[in-house]
């Protein structure tokens, strides 16, 4: 049975915030996520939020970023905007939100005119039920959404703007997105808002070029240690291998039932692999901007959910966006 969501904890007399203190918050990750405590730099983060300070958090990937901007959306009444590169993305953060019975949404091209109006009339409402609200930069660019934002701001219920992949703002990063480089503009647009910018980009001039494009003030910066211990990299050169898929086929079945993504260069190669595994009984799929939108989204749903152990990809795995 779902759980319903600790009830916001701080609203003091007259809508005046309360401090939400370290006990209070490790309830609200102890009861909607089940973890006993917060790791790194999470409640650092949490803490300078709600106290409306910008902050610039880098921790490498599967760190658990997304709490730092999960745990304010239960910690306050508002709305706490997130602003995230891919659509895939929103939509398995949004799922597994849900199922925590937690109110989050997002917009996007992809859904019915039906869904994304139910959403609009949500966030006019007075006390919208939303939580978290998931949009794409492209979203942010458009001056009729910038100007819904203006408004919830307007009624002080906009408590977040959570800029996830932050690195993507930077022509220095390896991701460069120039919707990204719009975001700028959203200090002016929303004053006052504290923004959190998030990224597992270390680069010292990626870092930089971030907190400067969306201007952050006097953000709070913390950086969490790289270092993987349960990761470990090795190369095989596949000019000495007499077979190449052999030896993949090999690596993939001696790693037991993990699942997997082989990156390729090109198409013609992810639909020849991905043949060859299939053959040689490794559960698989091609994945690329060849094949439609249906096909590569139910592709990623079958390994998401372990129907499927290998997907074969080019770099369109995981890139999934539009408005
Ligand atoms: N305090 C915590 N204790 C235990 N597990 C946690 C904690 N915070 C987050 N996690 C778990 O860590 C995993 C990764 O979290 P999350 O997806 O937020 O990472 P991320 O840094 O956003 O990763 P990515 O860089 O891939 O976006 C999730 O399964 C999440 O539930």
């Amino acid at each position: 049975m779902k759980k319903s969501p600790l009830p916001v904890q701080n609203l003091g007399a007259k809508g005046k915030q309360r401090k939400c203190g370290r006990e209070a918050l490790v309830k609200l990750l102890r009861w909607n996520f089940g973890h006993p405590d917060f790791r790194g730099n999470q409640l650092e983060a949490i803490e300078a939020i709600l106290s409306g300070r910008d902050c610039f958090c880098l921790m490498p990937t599967g760190g658990g970023k997304s709490m730092c901007y999960q745990i304010p959306a239960l910690a306050k009444t508002g709305i706490v905007l997130v602003i995230s590169p891919l659509i895939a993305l929103m939509e398995n953060q949004v799922m597994a939100l849900k199922e925590k019975g937690i109110a989050a949404e997002f917009l996007s091209s992809t859904q019915t005119s039906q869904l994304r109006n139910k959403i609009h009339e949500d966030l006019d409402r007075g006390q919208p039920s939303i939580r978290l609200l998931y949009v794409t930069p492209e979203l942010i660019a458009t001056s009729g959404f910038m100007s819904k934002l203006k408004k919830i701001h307007g009624r002080g219920l906009l408590n977040l703007i959570a800029v996830d992949e932050a690195h993507c703002i930077s022509s220095w990063g390896h991701d460069f997105r120039p919707s990204y480089r719009k975001l700028s503009s959203l200090r002016n647009q929303l004053q006052d808002v504290p923004i959190l910018a998030l990224t597992a980009t270390a680069i010292p001039k990626v870092q930089k070029d971030v907190i400067d494009s969306l201007n952050l003030q006097n953000p709070l910066v913390l950086k969490s240690s790289f270092n993987r211990p349960n990761i470990y990299y090795e190369v095989r050169y596949k000019d000495l291998m007499d077979d190449a898929y052999a030896d993949l086929c090999d690596v993939l079945k001696s790693a037991g039932d993990v699942c997997a993504i082989v990156y390729c260069l090109e198409r013609t190669t992810c639909d020849d692999l991905s043949t060859h595994l299939s053959k040689n009984g490794i559960s698989c799929a091609a994945y690329h901007a060849g094949l439609n939108n249906k096909l590569r989204s139910s592709v990623l749903d079958d390994w998401i959910c372990s129907k499927i152990q290998v997907v074969v990809a080019t770099v369109a795995f995981g890139m999934k966006t539009s408005l």
